[in-house]
């Protein structure tokens, strides 16, 4: 009903040319191809598929141990993504054998230099501030990237890890995949994202505080059935086909509406309802008026088995 009143009243509109402009917009225009550089030393970066970029952790001699270098990249490429034209959705992922093993142990100790040395306490403070915020900065990334980040997980993901799955907003896993909130085990309070973002995924407080306080290996059934991760998977080569499916199903709906999901989304996560509400309706009184609305929703009345072409942004 609501379709139909939509079409009839998008009929003599100025919103009726659209279709016809867009059906001649010339293709390249429409065509995803990556033409932003993704060169890292750290990451491996790939179109996976129209609009879908993969991001895969890149130090398999380390098990993807996330060195000063690793840390400035995944910031970096999280900022640049965000306002990728060719970038709709992201797969991020580890190599075959491992997510993650966390902070770079070698280079954790180094920083233990700074505490050993002479300089007096104050300073050594705002340097040790700094350090942690710009680690901080790097993850936070991934939520201010507006594109929705999937996360494929097998093997050990561990300690910071966590901290980065934890900022991305769907979560599969292979059967092998196994995670640890492992900071405690090394002396400090994790601080860039767990302890903040993990208890809004899953469902129990105590769950949370027994794995930050334990340190104890959680395996994958058990990250399915409290919601850490949506979906499981026998092997990685099933769960990348998956994280993949998923990730093209969201390029091919309209920008628009997938980053104002979004925004939306974190957004409610971290304000009561009235104020999620609120927020909503502030950025729908400028959203719905996209053509992306008017695609989606004459794609829908007329039954069409494909998707629309939405314009790229
Ligand atoms: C302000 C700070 C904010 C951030 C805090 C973050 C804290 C954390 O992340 S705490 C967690 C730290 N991580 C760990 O304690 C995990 C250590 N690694 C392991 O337990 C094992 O490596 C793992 C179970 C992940 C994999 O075992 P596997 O048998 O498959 O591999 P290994 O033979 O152990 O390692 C292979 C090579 O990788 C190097 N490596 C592994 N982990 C790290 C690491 N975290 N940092 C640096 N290097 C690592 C390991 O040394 C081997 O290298 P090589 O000897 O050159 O072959």
């Amino acid at each position: 009903m609501l379709l139909r009143s939509l079409y009839r009243k998008a009929a003599g509109t100025p919103f009726s040319g659209l279709l016809s402009t867009l059906q001649h917009t010339k293709p390249h225009m429409l065509a995803a191809s990556m033409s932003t550089t993704y060169n890292y030393e750290a990451l491996k970066v790939e179109t996976l598929a129209d609009y879908v970029i993969g991001v895969q952790l890149n130090r398999p001699d380390k098990r993807n141990a996330i060195n000063n270098v690793m840390w400035r990249e995944i910031g970096e490429v999280f900022s640049k993504l965000a306002t990728d034209p060719d970038c709709r959705s992201i797969v991020l992922s580890g190599d075959r054998k491992t997510f993650t093993a966390g902070i770079d142990m070698g280079e954790f100790v180094e920083m233990a230099s700074i505490v050993m040395g002479d300089e007096d306490i104050a300073r050594k403070c705002f340097k040790l501030k700094k350090i942690i915020q710009t680690y901080q900065e790097s993850f936070t990334q991934l939520e201010k990237c507006p594109k929705p980040i999937i996360c494929a997980i097998n093997g050990p993901c561990v300690g910071a890890g966590v901290d980065l799955i934890s900022a991305t907003d769907v979560r599969y896993c292979t059967a092998d995949a196994w995670f640890q909130v492992k900071e405690v085990d090394v002396g400090l309070a994790a601080d860039v994202g767990t302890l903040q973002r993990l208890p809004k995924l899953i469902g129990s407080q105590s769950l949370v505080n027994e794995l930050c306080l334990t340190c104890r290996v959680m395996g994958a059934s058990e990250a399915l059935s409290c919601g850490l991760v949506s979906r499981l998977f026998v092997d990685r080569e099933a769960m990348m086909a998956a994280a993949l499916a998923s990730a093209k199903l969201i390029a091919s709906n309209s920008p628009v509406a997938v980053q104002a999901t979004k925004m939306s989304l974190l957004y409610s996560r971290d304000h009561t309802v009235e104020e999620g509400l609120q927020f909503m309706a502030l950025l729908n009184m400028s959203m719905l008026q996209s053509e992306d609305v008017r695609l989606a929703a004459m794609s829908q009345l007329e039954r069409s088995k494909s998707k629309p072409t939405f314009a790229k942004m």
